[in-house]
Formats: C-alpha cells, structure tokens, sequence
C-alpha cells in the first residue's frame, strides 16, 4: 500500500468540508432547542425525557452500544462547549482515548490496544464469534470468514464465471464500461494540419502583405500562400499550403500600408526591451499526425472508459466501443417494514436501500436490471431467485437468524454455494456471497443501511469489478485525523471524509445509521482494536469522489 495525497486542496473544499462535517455532528445543537446559529441550520431535538429513556432503552439493546455510549459522552461534552466552526469540526473527531467510552476506561487500553474478551470490564464490548447468528442456530459450527479474505473470496468468484462476449456500444452508452480492444486511431490526429492560435498564417519572413479573406475553422482548403503573405487565421482551421508560421493576433500589428509586422508580446512590457520579435518555423502550427497516426494504439484494453475515452475516442473517429457488457443485476429487497414513500412511523421505515443500491450498483459497473420488493415473503424469493437471470442477485436484509430470515433457508433450499457465510467485519457481519448456480451469484446484504453498505463494499464490488473486468484500485492509505474506535476482534469499516492529507472520522457511524456516509469520501478500514491519530489505515473511495 502507497501512501497518497488527498485529492481536492485545502482551499478549494474547505467550505465543503466544514458544511459537511457540521451537518454530520449536530450533538451540540441538538441539545439546544431554539439556539440558532447563523449560516448554518440549526438541528433541533425533539425530545423529552420519555424519549430520552426509551433512547437509553434502546441503545440498551443495541449490539454496537459501545459506539452508542462514545456517541453520548461526545454528546455531553458538547454541552459544555460553545459550537464555533472549529469546534463543530472538532465533534465530527472520535475522541481519544481518554475520553472514550468503556473501552478506554482501563487505563493502557485505548482503542488501539487489542484486548481480550476475559479483559473486558464493562460488558459493552461485542460478544466473540461464537455469538455470531452464522454461528449459533443455523450454522452451529460456523465461522466468519476475515474481511481481507471476503473480498479475496468474491474476486475469486468472479474469476469463475464465464465472461460475456464483448459488444460494440454507442458512444452514448459506454461510459463505465472496459475497452474489450485497443483503441486504435481511425485517423491521423489532427487530420490536417491546423492552426494553433488565432492570428495570421504566415509564409516567409516578414513584414507580410495580408490577404483580403481570412480562412475560418472548418472551411474548405484554402490557397496557397505565395513568400512574403499572410492570412488571417482562426484556431483550428487549415494551414493554408505554403505557409511557414502562424503570428498570433498579440504578436502582430498592421503598419500605415496594410502590412504585418511580428512584434514582442505587450505582456512582455519593460522586459521586452531590446528584444527582437522572432517567427520560428512551423511556430503555433499544428501538424497533421502530431498527436497520432492512422493505426496507432491510443489505449490498450482493458481501460476503463472515462468521460476523458469517449472524448478520445470521438477525436479518433469511433462511433461505437468495442466493449464488456455491464454484469445484468437484480436487487431484491426484502422487509415487510418498509414503505416507498411518505414519512415513517407506527412500526414501518422508509426504505433506504432501494434507492440507494442501483445508483451505487452502476458506479461499480453493473447494469441494474430490476429492483424488486418482495417483503418477508419466502415464496417470493424463492420464486425471484429461482426465475432470475441475472449474473448477480444482490439481496437486502433477512441475512441474520430471525423468524423471517428467509435468505439462509432459500439458499439451502435451491442447493447454493456459500463462499462466503458472514465477515468478521463490522457493521455488515452477517453478510453473505453464494454461487447459485454456474455463472449466477447472490450477494447477501444485511438491512441496516450501513451495515448494507459495508456488504456492497466488501463483497460486490469485487465481484462487480471481476466481472465487468475493471481493474482493481490501487490501495491507498492516509493518517487518521482523529482516534477511531475498532472493533476488539473484526476489521470495522468506518465513514471519513478527507480533509488536507488525513482522513477524518465521522460520527452517525452505527449499523443502522447513513448520515456519517452520505457525508463521507471514503470508508477507513480500521483493524480490530481501532486506530491511534496520525496511524496510517487503509481507505475505500467511494464511487461518487470520483465525480467531485
Ligand atoms: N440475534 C441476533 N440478531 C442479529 C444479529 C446477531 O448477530 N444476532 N446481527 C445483527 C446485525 S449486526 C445485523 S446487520 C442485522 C442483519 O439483519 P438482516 O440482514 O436479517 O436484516 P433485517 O433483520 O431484515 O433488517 C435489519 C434492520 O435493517 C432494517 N432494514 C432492512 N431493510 C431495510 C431497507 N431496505 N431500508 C432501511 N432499513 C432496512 C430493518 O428494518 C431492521 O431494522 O441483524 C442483527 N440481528
Ligand atoms: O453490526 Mo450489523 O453487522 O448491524 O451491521
């Protein structure tokens, strides 16, 4: 891994950043109803001292409660504090160990320091393996596979299926896609030669008598110029035959009887003193072929197409791409809970992911082919997975051991192949990559949001990837602005965003939570135990950084 420089200075997304960072963590105003801050919103809590215990209750049941509690101390010491800019960007910071939540207790034992559960003082820390839902139930003797070798193991997956033919694809169409050919040049680039400046065409030395009629990009082929003429010219249009430069319209000035004199630039000023204005031969001429000829190779396959290819590629004069077809995706999002539109309550949830999933699941290079929500319906999935042709079937919840948990049992029931039966990563455990048959994979995305996401990261994308035959990212690794906490046993990926060379951990991290990702560049990949400030960690860009 090779460190990096952050993308986007300092300057530039400053204010970006910081408007982020401040809607990420709004504890302190959410604890000061009516305290409006000027430029910013103010996030007003609507709580009560009910609220606050069935809040408490809740984070009583959580799996993730030590996150919760770090949450509640950050939270109090934000009472404490006046919320000035520099301070909100200090909220979004995980605390260091002292301040932390029961991990950090124990005096040595930061979240950099890997304990053992025996050690374990406040029972907030999560249960090992063995309390895992793949390991208990369903799976007795089960054991999550480590989140390096998750997404060794759908990268392999990938290897396994046979690859679609390539396909020639408009222009219009290709955009993410990967060059199955070369990009070889159809023409000589450019295919004449052309002017580089807007000015005159020139041939011989000066001064130059000028002609009448200028020549304009795009015209048909002018006459040659004779010794001693110039023309005017536009950028881009045809070197007249003959001509031997081109003066730029700064660099030249007409005398009383109509001729060109080449003068110094007037930026020159003082400087220009003393200098003689000189026409270099073939000066801001474009050659015919300066960039490349007919049949050279502009890239190899392989490349993915960028915004930057179709430009090249039109330049060339390609109308189509030879290129991989997009794998063809299903999702399929199961939860009787969940509404489609409208604001949540009485017991149901807007569904986040069915939005979320197709958009993220084209910027990793598939074709999203239907989104389908099937509820907690067994007989549906059954029926969906059974009927799909898709090459991948990327489910959303019932991933874990409830009583409508249907993804375990359906696999079982249609003799899939579990590559990969949970990760010891966290959020997203229980997520899950199976064959269901020659060339047909599911990914198994666990509900909550995050912990969804977590799964897209780990396990489709190197499967997408693979099979859209992109390349992998080079990895990369920034030093943490701020501690983060870990998991004691799994890798934790956690929401930062990347501020001048370090990474910065975001709050609203939890399982079930999105407001730390949607304001996030990338996902840190904190090993077990947590992350020091100013430890180097390994970051997951996420697609949309690309387009920032
Ligand atoms: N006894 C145990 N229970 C759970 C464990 C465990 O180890 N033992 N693991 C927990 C973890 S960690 C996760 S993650 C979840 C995974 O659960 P499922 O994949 O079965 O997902 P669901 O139960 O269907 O949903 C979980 C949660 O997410 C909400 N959800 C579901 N779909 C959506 C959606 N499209 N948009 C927004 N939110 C969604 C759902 O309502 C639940 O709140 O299991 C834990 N349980
Ligand atoms: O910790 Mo789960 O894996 O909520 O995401």
């Amino acid at each position: 891994m090779t460190g990096r420089s952050a993308r986007g200075g300092p300057d530039t997304d400053e204010r970006y950043v910081e408007e982020a960072l401040a809607v990420v963590d709004d504890s302190g105003a959410r604890d000061r109803p009516g305290e409006a801050r000027p430029g910013r919103p103010t996030h007003k809590r609507h709580g009560s001292e009910q609220q606050d215990r069935n809040a408490a209750h809740d984070r009583g049941l959580a799996r993730d409660r030590d996150f919760e509690h770090d949450r509640d101390l950050e939270h109090d010491r934000a009472l404490a504090h006046d919320r000035d800019l520099e301070e909100a960007l200090a909220l979004v910071r995980d605390s260091g160990p002292r301040e932390v939540g029961s991990q950090s207790r124990t005096p040595g034992a930061g979240p950099d320091t890997p304990r053992h559960p025996a050690a374990r003082d406040s029972g907030r820390d999560r249960p090992p393996e063995d309390a895992s839902p793949a390991s208990s139930g369903r799976h007795p003797r089960h054991e999550a596979t480590r989140w390096p070798e998750a997404r060794a193991a759908a990268e392999r997956a990938a290897r396994s299926v046979t690859r679609r033919e390539p396909a020639d694809v408009p222009l219009e169409a290709a955009l993410g896609l990967v060059l199955a050919a070369p990009l070889t040049a159809l023409t000589d680039l450019p295919s004449f030669n052309t002017s580089a400046m807007d000015g005159w065409a020139v041939a011989g030395p000066g001064p130059w008598h000028v002609r009448e009629e200028g020549i304009l990009a795009g015209r048909t082929e002018p006459a040659p110029l004779e010794d001693g003429e110039a023309v005017r010219i536009a950028t881009g249009a045809r070197i007249p035959p003959d001509a031997t430069a081109v003066v730029r319209s700064e660099h030249g000035s007409m005398d009383a009887k109509g001729r060109l004199h080449a003068v110094l630039p007037p930026a020159l000023g003082p400087e220009g003193a003393g200098r003689t204005p000189t026409v270099a031969h073939g000066q801001d001429i474009r050659p015919r072929g300066q960039e490349c000829h007919t049949g050279d190779q502009l890239l190899p396959p392989g490349i993915l197409v960028t915004p930057a290819v179709l430009g090249l590629a039109a330049a060339a004069g390609y109308d189509t791409l030879c290129a991989l077809p997009r794998p063809r995706v299903e999702v399929l999002v199961l939860g009787d809970e969940l509404l489609t539109e409208g604001l949540p309550g009485d017991g149901l949830i807007r569904d986040a992911l069915g939005p979320m999933l197709p958009p993220w699941l084209r910027a990793l290079g598939a074709d999203v082919v239907a989104v389908r929500r099937l509820g907690d319906d067994a007989e549906a999935l059954h029926r969906a997975v059974t009927s799909s042709t898709a090459e991948v079937i990327v489910t959303t919840g019932g991933t874990a051991a409830g009583p409508v948990d249907h993804v375990h049992p359906i696999l079982r029931r249609v003799g899939a192949e579990l590559l990969v039966d949970g990760v010891k990563v966290r959020p997203g455990h229980p997520m899950l990559l199976a064959r269901i048959r020659d060339n047909q994979h599911l990914v198994g995305l666990p509900g909550n949001p995050l912990a969804a996401v977590s799964g897209l990261l780990t396990l489709a994308e190197p499967l997408l990837r693979g099979l859209a035959g992109r390349a992998a990212p080079e990895p990369y690794t920034l030093p943490l602005r701020d501690a983060a906490h870990g998991h004691p046993y799994d890798t934790r990926l956690a929401p930062v965003v990347v501020r001048a060379d370090h990474a910065v951990p975001l709050h609203y991290n939890g399982p079930a939570m999105l407001r730390g990702i949607a304001a996030a560049d990338a996902l840190a990949v904190l090993p077990p135990g947590g992350a020091r400030p100013g430890q180097e960690v390994e970051l997951l860009d996420l697609p949309w950084v690309w387009a920032k």
